[in-house]
């Protein structure tokens, strides 16, 4: 017996992390259990009356800042910040959480203006800030979005008139990577310019954000069309829409290409917001949105050219979405690299095929085509995760140049300077 559907466990809305401002309404039914049980809430005092609580038989339900929330007693007692529970030093738990009674229930609750007490049954005392409360609760959680994004096609793109940051700035200012970073976070792509065009000023801006990640093509490469690897990437022709190394486990987080010569005509980069597209099928067809979000697939790489053997298979879904918002984190879209299909049976693979149709056709669409001619001097970040890149054919001579970096510290590098990742 097949089935594709949700467990119930996140049934949530679906939802897409556009921006901020996207807030999810309470499912009515919720408000009602609520307000039958308001006789027997606590309140705190007259002029904080914005917290009320209730202490149920496996649970604790707590309203704060218009949230309800309902948390777990083992929950509660796992995250407690008491100073023999947590490290602030390390920021690491000291608590043996599986030294925490299954069955604990706290012995006595107690709310003032901002914080929950909580007094377990060997006296040990608890307290959670409300605010951390509404922040870090599934209820708080769920109606946030992890990655604040501006969903483009080209119109928008261009309207937003997104600019280049100097190499200069880049490199030397904090103001210069941050704004880099923050128009790399939102829009999913963001250029550099001035850059000396070579390998190893490449390299430089590479490590400004990130580590390098080392590939079966190597750590910085450098790529012409003597179809040196086994791959239409190192040939003239024209490359429809796709993202890199789908056939690893974990697709390269960013890709970076800084175009170092070209005498010829053509080619030309195209970029198509991957999470853009997605939207589009969630907006017309839900079912085909969870069906690409559900069924895994693998990808392949399989090359024997001169000396280079290498077989790559990485298996996942075409869109990969965080199960408790919904939110879109990851496409995996290549369709030369796709292997054959079999983790489906023949119905469901049916269905699948008619999703991958709806979200190829939005993927194609004139309009959502953003063409970039890539010139020596402006390097190129994408989201590898989010954005599609491809290349018209060309003729001569081009010569790119440019590495792939782990997604992990391009976040963190976002993060540490103050920017949401
Ligand atoms: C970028 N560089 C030329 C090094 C590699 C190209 C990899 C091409 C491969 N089909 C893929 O899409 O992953
Ligand atoms: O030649 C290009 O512009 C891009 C080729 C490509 O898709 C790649 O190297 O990943
Ligand atoms: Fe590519």
């Amino acid at each position: 017996m097949w089935c594709w559907r949700l467990t119930g466990l996140f049934n949530v809305p679906c939802r897409l992390s556009r921006s901020t401002s996207h807030r999810s309404a309470w499912l009515p039914g919720y408000r009602k259990i609520f307000s039958a049980a308001a006789a027997r809430w606590h309140h705190t005092a007259p002029e904080s009356l914005n917290c009320v609580w209730q202490l149920h038989g496996d649970h604790l339900e707590l309203r704060y800042a218009n949230t309800l929330m309902r948390f777990d007693f083992v929950w509660l007692r796992d995250h407690c910040r008491s100073a023999s529970c947590y490290n602030t030093k390390t920021n690491q738990r000291s608590l043996d959480t599986a030294s925490v009674d299954l069955g604990i229930k706290p012995k006595a609750v107690r709310v003032d203006e901002t914080t929950l007490f909580l007094t377990w049954p060997d006296g040990h005392v608890t307290r959670y800030g409300l605010e951390w409360l509404v922040k870090n609760s599934y209820e708080g959680q769920k109606q946030q979005v992890m990655h604040p994004r501006i969903l483009w096609n080209a119109e928008i793109y261009k309207q937003s008139q997104i600019p280049s940051i100097d190499c200069q700035s880049f490199l030397e200012t904090d103001e210069g990577l941050k704004e880099f970073l923050q128009n790399f976070l939102l829009y999913g792509i963001a250029f550099v310019e001035n850059v000396t065009p070579t390998k190893e000023d490449t390299e430089i801006l590479a490590e400004r954000i990130s580590l390098i990640r080392e590939t079966i093509y190597g750590r910085m490469w450098y790529f012409t069309s003597d179809f040196s690897r086994g791959d239409t990437a190192y040939t003239k022709l024209a490359l429809d829409r796709h993202t890199d190394t789908t056939y690893f486990q974990e697709p390269c987080g960013i890709q970076v290409f800084h175009c170092l010569k070209h005498e010829g005509t053509g080619g030309r980069t195209l970029l198509v917001d991957g999470f853009y597209a997605a939207d589009q099928v969630l907006q017309q067809a839900p079912d085909q949105f969870e069906l690409l979000s559900k069924v895994p697939l693998k990808h392949e790489y399989v090359e024997n050219v001169g000396g280079c053997h290498n077989h790559m298979i990485g298996v996942g879904p075409v869109l990969n979405v965080y199960p408790w918002n919904n939110e879109l984190y990851l496409i995996r879209y290549n369709n030369y690299d796709r292997a054959v299909i079999n983790t489906v049976p023949y119905d469901v693979a049916h269905r699948w095929y008619t999703a991958h149709r709806t979200l190829t056709t939005e993927l194609r669409r004139p309009e959502n085509e953003l063409w970039v001619k890539l010139k020596p001097g402006k390097a190129l970040f994408i989201d590898n995760w989010r954005v599609l890149h491809g290349r018209e054919a060309f003729t001569g001579y081009r010569q790119l140049c440019g590495c792939y970096l782990t997604r992990d510290d391009v976040l963190n590098t976002a993060r540490l300077l103050g920017l949401q990742a």
